[in-house]
């Protein structure tokens, strides 16, 4: 039994979001998801949509066994619950993957840590972005 865990904020859900979570349901038997607090997104716009909402959106999508609400303050408190034996990093996440691979390892847990694929735009307009779909948004409904 391989348990994977994925994680992210989630905001507007798009097919970039599909496509990594069923490359990270691939790599084992469970995927676990962790969906960020608001309070804890600090690289970017804080999410539009409360954290509830993005978390029941991420567990009602078919290849997620469970989605969790991060922790408050320590992101490896859910990790040391779950016990995943793989860890995988979106493409394009800021962590860095070797400080994981220590923090982890500081912590006793043993578990690998890998890099998702990206997924391009398929046709004219796709937006797999939360950021691009609120600019379009902006740009076409807001006067
Ligand atoms: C291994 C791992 C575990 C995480 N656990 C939590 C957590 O418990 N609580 C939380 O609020 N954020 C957690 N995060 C951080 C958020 O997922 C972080 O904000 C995330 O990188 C969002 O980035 P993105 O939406 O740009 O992908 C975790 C991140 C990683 C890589
Ligand atoms: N086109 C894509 N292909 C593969 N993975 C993606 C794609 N878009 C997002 N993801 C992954 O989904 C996870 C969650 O993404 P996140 O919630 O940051 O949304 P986002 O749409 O990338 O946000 P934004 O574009 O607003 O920064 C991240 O790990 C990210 O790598």
């Amino acid at each position: 039994m391989t348990t994977v865990i994925a994680q992210g904020t989630f905001d507007l859900l798009h097919p970039g979001h599909v496509h990594y979570l069923t490359d990270a349901a691939a790599r084992g038997d469970e995927l676990h998801v962790i969906v960020a607090r608001r309070e804890n997104v600090t690289h970017k716009a804080k999410p539009v949509l409360p954290d509830r909402q993005r978390r029941d959106m991420v567990a009602a999508l078919d290849v997620v066994d469970e989605a969790h609400l991060g922790h408050p303050e320590d992101i490896f408190v859910p990790i040391e619950r779950i016990q995943p034996d793989v860890i995988v990093l979106g493409y394009d996440q800021h962590h860095d993957d070797d400080g994981i691979r220590a923090a982890l390892s500081d912590r006793g847990i043993d578990c690998a840590v890998e890099r998702a694929s990206a997924r391009e735009p398929r046709y004219e307009g796709e937006l797999l972005s939360t950021g691009r779909i609120i600019e379009r948004i902006v740009h076409e409904r807001v006067e």
